[in-house]
């Protein structure tokens, strides 16, 4: 496929990006202590087909070959997250020597194919012994999750450059904690609250911490989900309910981070539900940090609905989008439009794509292979928002893709495939995908440049 208007400035890079629990599998091997969602999993009715990370991707034991699929198809980095649990069974204190050998290893690997690894410290998959301790509605997990970031970067940092503290955290606050649908599967719109405000506390900890720690030239900061908020219809109640949307999900972790403050129009809404909130804590939620990275799927239509407790709206999804298998709207424009608010509303150093990408049903076709051809052409038409920002002057230095890998897509189970490359599960077979070695010659080609 032609390439010339998907041609990039030599120093951008692209990637794939994965999850600890979504890919790696040994969830009981080799010290590694349970995290929330091993035990989510196991509780009847929370996954899809009762289906669980017990295996995944076996990426714990598959990385090597792995790796081998990733040099050649030329990433250019890599993007994965390190599960808590594995190195700190309890969340704190004892090391599992095992654990930190093998992102250790993993690091090493991708070093030696000359790929950046991307890293995430918290990609949702918290320790169980700190859930028991109240989680992250517990102030002190804040500070058990800096230093788990210090210790990780002490370890890593000589060949890790690029450090993200959460992903995603308005996830584990609002699934997690108000919708009940990921782990730990609470409902209490107040307990959401405080643990946004406490998972952006212990942001702020950890990014203090790594500095104090970490090589020279080490980035740090934070991946979020951004989203175009657009109001189903002119009505003002529709307006106000897609301003809250974007007010929660983007502002309550943008402004704080970048502002120092939380949006007041949201402190409002929420009235007594808002958690109390200090300078102090606003002054280390505000630690400057070198880049962010953004997920950005689709656009988000909403309409106004008073039933919502939490913030009084709902998903409006109009009949003449085309969908992905998420039930997700495709807009490509989603891109282009996140990073121009991002660097007209925000003074962000540097900004990566870490996750965007289209679950399609998948399935190998006789000859093989998969054909994946909506795939292909999802990731061209957003790739191209990518580029029209990148000549808008926005400084974005990275795109990724989500995901490398078919994985554990949360309460769906494996009943979603994002990967470019197939995963047989029932014999780990991997089979790079037609939308994989489309996104293989996308790269090579801008290598071609460089
Ligand atoms: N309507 N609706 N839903 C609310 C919008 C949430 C969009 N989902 C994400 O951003 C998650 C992100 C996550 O990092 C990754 O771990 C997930 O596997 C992907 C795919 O789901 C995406």
């Amino acid at each position: 496929m032609e390439f010339k208007s998907l041609k990039f400035p030599k120093e951008f890079i692209f990637g794939a990006s994965t999850a600890a629990y979504q890919i790696e599998g040994g969830a009981y091997e080799d010290g590694k202590g349970l995290s929330i969602w091993d035990t989510f999993c196991k509780q009847p009715g929370r996954i899809l087909n009762g289906d669980t990370g017990d295996e995944a991707c076996d990426f714990y034991h598959r990385y090597k070959d792995d790796i081998k699929i990733m040099k050649e198809m030329g990433l250019d980095s890599f993007r994965f997250s390190i599960s808590w649990p594995r190195v700190f069974p309890e969340g704190t204190g004892k090391v599992n020597q095992k654990g930190l050998d093998f992102y250790n290893s993993l690091v090493d690997e991708l070093r030696a194919a000359s790929i950046e690894p991307y890293l995430t410290l918290n990609h949702w998959d918290m320790p169980q012994s700190l859930q028991d301790q109240g989680g992250w509605l517990n102030k002190d997990t804040a500070k058990h999750f800096a230093d788990y970031s210090r210790f990780m970067c002490e370890n890593l940092s000589d060949r890790v450059k690029f450090w993200t503290t959460h992903n995603e955290p308005h996830c584990v606050a609002s699934a997690g904690h108000v919708a009940g649908i990921f782990a730990p599967g609470h409902k209490d719109i107040k307990e959401g609250l405080q643990v946004t405000h406490n998972l952006n506390l212990a942001h702020g900890l950890a990014v203090q911490a790594m500095r104090q720690s970490g090589s020279a030239g080490n980035k740090y900061g934070i991946v979020l989900a951004v989203f175009p908020y657009y109001p189903a219809t002119a009505s003002i109640h529709d307006h106000r309910a897609a301003q809250r949307w974007d007010g929660y999900f983007s502002r309550c972790f943008l402004d704080p981070i970048f502002k120092g403050s939380y949006p007041e129009d949201m402190v409002e809404y929420f009235g007594d539900k808002f958690p109390e909130v200090t300078e102090q804590e606003l002054s280390v939620i505000s630690e400057p940090i070198d880049m962010l990275g953004i997920n950005c799927y689709f656009r988000r239509i909403i309409e106004n609905d008073p039933k919502n407790a939490f913030i009084g709206g709902r998903e409006f999804k109009p009949r003449d989008a085309a969908y992905t298998q998420m039930d997700w709207p495709i807009y490509p424009e989603c891109l282009f439009e996140v990073l121009s608010m991002l660097d007209k509303d925000y003074d962000i150093p540097e900004l990566y794509i870490i996750e965007n990408g289209a679950a399609f049903h998948d399935e190998v076709s006789p000859d093989g292979k998969v054909h994946d051809a909506r795939r292909t052409r999802y990731l061209h038409a957003h790739i191209e928002q990518a580029k029209r920002a990148v000549e808008q002057g926005i400084n974005l230095k990275g795109y990724f893709v989500w995901s490398f890998l078919d994985n554990f897509e949360w309460a769906l189970g494996y009943s979603r495939r994002f990967g470019i490359v197939y995963v047989d599960y029932p014999t780990q077979k991997r089979i790079v995908k037609d939308s994989g070695k489309w996104y293989s010659e996308l790269l090579r080609y801008n290598q071609s440049l460089r």
